[in-house]
């Protein structure tokens, strides 16, 4: 039996190169003038994006930022390097990490694999995003098979789909939030990263589902295959069954709304300052949607999120880590990659 010489990409999103206001304007120019992130006509695009969010955005960024740097460097792309040296020790095929916005591109994973091994015959790419959206996966997704179709690799590019019913997923995720659980608290809130409702009834697949039909997200429909509500619906459910939280305890929200749209509701912001009045003090949030820490738990949560839930009477606001590189996680990337 003969077998395949593969390689693993890890990809994730990226951040800017420095803390820097010139670094991260040019990340967000990047990021917003990607057309599956803001989906308008290009010199619209252009207009709003370099015109009127990346001069207003860049340097309130470049302050989040600097608020949660480490002197590696930013915690998503540390805690994405942490992640690839844990895989490495689990599994025999050279693993590279890619970015979506910023670097390595993806051409620099393929290239730094094919050093390594240069006979390499499949490339497995693991988008780290567990639920579909066109603004995450599928925008990851199609870089990456660019990359591949323009750089003329002969390898063949096999991509690993969104885990979130996955079962070795939801068990590192449940682990993970398993001892957060233990201690005294009055709710907790699954957080996942909004979109625009617009971008959901863009991925319904039917054209009359999703945010059209009453409990849209709980009726079985095709719809869900690109689905990004349902998904993050489902992992929610997953979680509250494993780890037998009481109906009245948890609730889920989108956090990072940017703009005017309506974006998917509840708005995490919006419920930090009403948590307190409805008897909530003591709140767990953890972030499903993030597999790694990054400026939206650090500081959007732990650091904006606590000051107004504090502000507005809780007492303690703690966030569940993301899964980062816990042991499970890892193994469970690991055995993916055997599958494929
Ligand atoms: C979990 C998946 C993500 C989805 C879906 C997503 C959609 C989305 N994001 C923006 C705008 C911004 N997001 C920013 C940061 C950011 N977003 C994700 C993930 C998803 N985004 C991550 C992991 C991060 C953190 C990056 C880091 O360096 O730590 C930012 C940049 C920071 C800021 O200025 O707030 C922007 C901008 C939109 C508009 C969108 C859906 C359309
Ligand atoms: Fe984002
Ligand atoms: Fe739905």
């Amino acid at each position: 039996m003969t077998t395949t010489k593969k390689g693993i990409v890890l990809m994730n999103l990226g951040s800017p190169d420095s803390t820097k206001v010139k670094d991260v304007r040019r990340y967000l120019n990047e990021f917003l003038m990607d057309e599956r992130v803001i989906d308008m006509p290009y010199l619209s695009r252009l207009l709003l994006v370099k015109g009127l969010i990346v001069p207003f955005r860049a340097p309130k960024s470049a302050h989040a930022y600097s608020t949660i740097w480490t002197k590696e460097g930013s915690p998503l792309m540390v805690l994405s390097k942490q992640l690839q040296a844990a895989l490495q020790q689990q599994v025999t095929e050279p693993v590279a990490l890619a970015m979506r916005y910023g670097t390595p591109a993806p051409w620099t994973a393929y290239d730094e694999l094919l050093e390594k091994d240069p006979d390499l015959e499949e490339v497995v790419l693991v988008p780290l995003y567990p639920h579909y959206a066109l603004s995450s996966y599928e925008t990851a997704v199609e870089y990456a098979k660019e990359a591949h179709v323009k750089g003329k690799y002969s390898f063949k590019l096999t991509i690993i789909p969104p885990f979130y019913d996955n079962t070795l997923y939801l068990d590192s995720l449940a682990e993970s939030i398993k001892p957060y659980l233990q201690q005294e608290y009055d709710h907790i809130v699954f957080s996942y990263h909004g979109i625009p409702e617009r971008h959901v009834h863009k991925t319904d697949v039917t054209g009359h589902h999703c945010l059209k039909v009453d409990n849209c997200c709980e009726i079985n429909s095709e719809a869900h295959k690109y689905c990004y509500r349902h998904q993050c619906l489902f992992t929610t459910k997953k979680m509250v069954e494993m780890l037998q939280i009481p109906a009245n305890k948890y609730s889920y929200a989108f956090q990072s709304r940017l703009g005017r749209d309506e974006w998917l509701k509840p708005y995490t912001a919006k419920r930090l300052t009403e948590f307190p009045s409805e008897g909530v003090k003591k709140l767990l949030i953890a972030c499903p949607a993030f597999v790694s820490d990054c400026l939206e738990t650090l500081e959007e949560i732990a650091g904006q999120g606590r000051e107004a839930f504090i502000a507005a009477g809780g007492e303690s606001l703690t966030l569940i880590p993301c899964m980062n590189v816990h042991p499970m996680w890892v193994k469970a990337i690991a055995s993916w990659i055997k599958e494929y």
